[in-house]
């Protein structure tokens, strides 16, 4: 019997049981088994529309109970975020199975609520007799779904634009609402839930809100100034700044600062909570980028920067020895107006009406290439990673990588996942040296394209072996495989083609700049965007 007409049946089963007794009192019954269904469906097809009606007919047949979970775990995570349970547990966990898809969606994800919130003493037995109990229950498939699920090996962000096309389609909600609300709670299984249990009046609630941070708008590369204009034409042209983005919510004296992953992180930054304070203006939201400077005014690295970051203790003594100046680029509400939606160059007025110059980024306006190369120039002289070129009619992209901001930069970084590191040798003996290097495959998955050891200082290495060890999913010989989940910012000369590599293409003199842990995974690059550097390379004849 297919599983979708099981499921229907079990669901009548399970009405009929509710009304004889007390302990079902909802009929919530998707099975797990329908899921890893229709999950199967859509990895199994490149088409998009395929992907999407794949997902859209296990949401219209999902209760509305179930649809967040439903979103989450198709996108490889769990409601209850990560569990932290490891490989070897699961893996021991998978001596029997049932014969029969009996889970369902809701309770599993009951089980998994219990083990995230079973802790302290003795918590181990409970937690584990938890897991075993869960895992009995399920199939062969179905366990390998959760250890998947569980390990993180399933997480895919880049199926959130079907996603999203999936719950407008299964909710009969615009495309643009789903959007929105996705883009404002800053989380798709939530804008499911809301769309399908509510449709689009349950959405409106979900406007641009004050102390309610939005997902940031993030660049594409560009290779070059020039390139750069060509695609835009007359644009702002801002120096990038290498620091860490900030988000700054103010109604009058009350500010709140949010990090590009949304952590409220005001108490660590109160230079930038002043300076906010300070203004006149009774209600902004700000995007900026805040950068340590250091004694002349020169910024200081990434990683010094970072150190200000998620910091709560010691504040005022880190204030004193590494003072952070903060540059704001855009404005996304003054007054009682959105301005997510209005263009880049109202954007822009609305942000110089606001904040004085010192707190704005330099930015110069121009369609002349020279002018621009002199401002790139002069910006990497000052010590900043590059330019950003943004379009003037663009409108605020958030959470999306989105083509009216592009990013030049001098050296080609990309920001790759670890895959899996290899024991070292001589003085890195004990240590996890070697690391394989992974871009983000969008139709799911990993390419990597390459290995490297270089560029890491003693204490990094350190660092990186409880890190990795932390992840360890397997080993096979002298390599250590683990989740993708550390993203790593790698330097590199050029990529070169190499049939060795699975997806034809190599990085050269690739060494460590260092770790990026304001980065999720399903942030990294993808390997559309090395794709695209290489055939920019080879149209440069280098
Ligand atoms: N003037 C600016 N406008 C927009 N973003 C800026 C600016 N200066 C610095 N930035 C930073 O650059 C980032 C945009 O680049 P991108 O979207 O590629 O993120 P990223 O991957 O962190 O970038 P990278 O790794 O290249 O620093 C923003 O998230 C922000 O933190």
């Amino acid at each position: 019997m297919p599983l979708r007409r099981l499921s229907r049946r079990l669901r009548c089963t399970r009405v009929a049981g509710c009304a004889a007794g007390p302990t079902h009192n909802a009929p919530v019954t998707t099975l797990l088994a329908t899921l890893i269904e229709a999950s199967a469906r859509a990895a199994a097809t490149r088409s998009r529309i395929a992907k999407r009606d794949a997902i859209a007919g296990l949401l219209r047949e999902a209760e509305p109970a179930e649809v967040g979970i439903a979103v989450a775990w198709l996108a490889g995570e769990t409601r209850q975020g990560r569990i932290g349970v490891g490989y070897a547990t699961l893996a021991a966990l998978r001596a029997a199975h049932a014969a029969e898809p009996t889970l369902t969606l809701v309770e599993v994800d009951a089980a998994f609520e219990r083990y995230a919130s079973t802790a302290g003493k003795g918590s181990a037995a409970e937690r584990s007799s938890l897991l075993r109990g869960l895992f009995e229950r399920a199939t062969a498939s179905e366990q390998d779904f959760l250890v998947r699920l569980l390990v993180g090996e399933l997480r895919q962000g880049a199926l959130e634009g079907v996603m999203l096309d999936a719950i407008a389609a299964a909710s009969g909600v615009p495309l643009a609402d789903v959007r929105r609300a996705a883009m404002v709670t800053g989380s798709v299984a939530e804008a499911g839930r809301v769309a399908i249990a509510e449709g689009a009046a349950g959405l409106a609630r979900f406007a641009v809100a004050l102390h309610r941070p939005i997902q940031p708008m993030l660049a594409q590369p560009a290779d070059g100034v020039a390139d750069a204009l060509e695609r835009l034409g007359t644009a702002a042209v801002e120096w990038k700044v290498d620091g860490a983005r900030v988000q700054a919510h103010k109604t009058g004296s009350e500010v709140r600062v949010y990090t590009r992953n949304l952590n409220d992180v005001s108490e660590s930054v109160p230079e930038i909570v002043e300076a906010l304070q300070a203004l006149p203006a009774d209600e902004l939201i700000l995007d900026g980028e805040a950068v340590a400077l250091a004694a002349g005014g020169a910024p200081q690295p990434f990683q010094v920067t970072m150190r200000r970051f998620g910091r709560k203790l010691d504040v005022a003594r880190m204030r004193a020895e590494l003072p952070l100046a903060v540059f704001f680029f855009d404005c996304l509400h003054a007054g009682d107006v959105s301005l997510i939606d209005r263009p880049a160059r109202e954007r822009f007025d609305a942000l110089a009406a606001a904040v004085p110059p010192p707190l704005v980024v330099p930015r110069l306006v121009t369609a002349d290439v020279g002018a621009a190369e002199d401002f790139y120039a002069d910006a990497l002289a000052r010590g900043h990673e590059g330019v950003m070129v943004k379009a003037l009619d663009g409108r605020y992209g958030a959470g999306s990588r989105g083509a009216g901001w592009l990013k030049v930069k001098r050296a080609h970084t990309l920001d790759l996942v670890v895959l899996a590191a290899e024991w070292g040798n001589g003085r890195r003996r004990g240590w996890l040296s070697n690391l394989h290097l992974g871009a983000r495959d969008p139709a799911g998955g990993w390419v990597m394209l390459g290995k490297t050891f270089k560029g890491m200082t003693d204490a990094l290495i350190e660092w990186q072996t409880h890190e990795l060890l932390a992840r360890e999913s397997g080993r096979s010989g002298h390599v250590v495989h683990v989740r993708p989940e550390l993203v790593v910012e790698i330097a590199f000369n050029d990529l070169q083609e190499s049939p060795q590599y699975p997806g034809g293409l190599a990085l050269r003199f690739a060494r460590v700049k260092g770790y990026r842990p304001d980065k999720r995974a399903d942030e990294a690059d993808t390997i559309d965007t090395v794709r695209a550097l290489h055939a920019a390379q080879l149209a440069r004849g280098s």
